[in-house]
């Protein structure tokens, strides 16, 4: 069976500058013959539909759920459902690769919009059925229906126009349509609670219309699986208030408990440590000066479970080696990354396999070695002695 898809009207959006949404609910088919299909509700600008749900743009067939997930959803004494780890779940690993049931825009619908509640009765009743327990934190007042308030509690934000084409207009296009964010609500990811140093991250990719979730760290068997909402870096004042705006509630993982000490080491750390680009170009540092400090920012994250932040420093520890012409530690951190941010960043991991293969492919390689080397040719002898006349 092909995707499918079934189109209802088009709604209105706040904003007078943005043309209004259209309804279109895709099908993704099932791997298996007997599967079900999967269903997807959007609510987007028409030309942004037309183009990514055209021929050969959607994937053939639905990611099904793993058989035998590592996670469940359970309840939780004080923060709703929450997700977690069956067993133990390596650092890097992907937990769930899952479609959104929900796409929406972030430029919002009037809240009397009848685009809310068309959206959840586009859903078959399975799925319609399992968005309605989701968690709500907006009051009837503020949300009169209920899927508005869902989606204003869990969308997730998804990158829905491929970088290259960002801004480029479409020849006899005359919709007006600013760079615009969207969101997407998960059934599973979105049980996921936050946590200031959480242990796992979720991954848009956009060539499957789906979010892969992946551990940033070990996890252990029963503990809980949790990302983050908001930028961690900030200090624990300003995330708790933007927690509080934004997702309604008070944040008390042991993460923003006032005694926490290590936070503000690492947070110092972050805004002091030496470039990694300077270094790169620039023969007077010296050659650990990044090495040095890289690992010992990886050592900072580890203890305060800030892996989200271990990106960065992988892939720059990796270069550095690189640069330095040193093929063990190069290929030690190369396969670091690829095991730990391969979900992250699929296209850095596999130009690091290929350099694993062959270190010299890598343009840079042994960099400061071969610039000595030809510093040193063009250097005039040196003069032993004074000569007198
Ligand atoms: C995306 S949902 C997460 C799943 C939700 N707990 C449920 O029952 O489906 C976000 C809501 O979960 C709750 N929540 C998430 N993280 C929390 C935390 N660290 N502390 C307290 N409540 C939290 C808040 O009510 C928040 O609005």
């Amino acid at each position: 069976m092909a995707a499918g898809d079934t189109t209802k009207g088009l709604y209105p959006s706040t904003s007078p500058d943005i043309p209004p949404y259209k309804l279109t609910t895709i099908y993704l088919p099932s791997h298996f013959p007997e599967g079900t299909s999967t269903p997807i509700a959007t609510l987007l600008p028409p030309s942004l539909s037309s183009t990514l749900f055209s021929t050969g743009r959607l994937p053939a067939f639905a990611t099904p759920y793993p058989d035998d997930p590592s996670y469940e959803v359970l309840d939780t004494p004080t923060k709703g459902f929450g997700m977690f780890a069956t067993r133990s779940i390596e650092a890097g690993e992907l937990i769930l690769n899952e479609h959104p049931v929900l796409i929406v825009p972030e430029i919002p619908l009037p809240h009397d919009s009848p685009a809310w509640d068309d959206m959840g009765l586009s859903l078959p009743e399975k799925q319609r059925t399992e968005m309605l327990t989701m968690a709500n934190c907006r009051p009837v007042e503020e949300c009169p229906s209920s899927v508005e308030g869902i989606v204003r509690t869990n969308a997730l934000i998804l990158d829905l126009i491929p970088r290259t084409k960002k801004a480029k207009r479409q020849p006899g296009d005359n919709e007006t349509v600013p760079v615009q964010r969207f969101g997407g609500v998960f059934l599973k990811i979105n049980r996921c609670n936050h946590s200031c140093g959480p242990n796992a991250a979720h991954k848009w990719d956009i060539s499957n219309l789906s979010s892969k979730l992946y551990a940033l760290r070990k996890i252990q068997p029963g503990e809980e699986i949790t990302i983050f909402y908001t930028d961690v870096t900030q200090s624990r004042d300003i995330r708790r208030a933007e927690l509080e705006k934004n997702h309604r509630f008070l944040c008390t993982c042991p993460h923003c408990s006032p005694s926490s000490s290590v936070a503000p080491e690492l947070r110092h750390w972050l805004s002091t440590h030496p470039s990694y680009l300077k270094w790169s170009t620039d023969l007077c540092r010296a050659d650990d000066t990044v090495t040095t400090s890289h690992r010992l920012a990886l050592d900072l994250i580890n203890q305060e479970n800030a892996q989200f932040l271990q990106h960065i420093f992988l892939e720059e520890l990796a270069l550095c080696y690189a640069i330095l012409g040193d093929e063990d530690e190069f290929r030690f951190w190369a396969n670091e990354f690829i095991r730990k941010c391969g979900i992250e960043d699929p296209g850095r991991a596999s130009e690091l396999e290929l350099w694993i293969e062959n270190p010299k492919r890598y343009k840079k390689w042994a960099w400061r070695q071969k610039q000595r080397d030809l510093q040193r040719k063009r250097a005039p002898s040196p003069v032993y002695g004074f000569s007198l006349f």
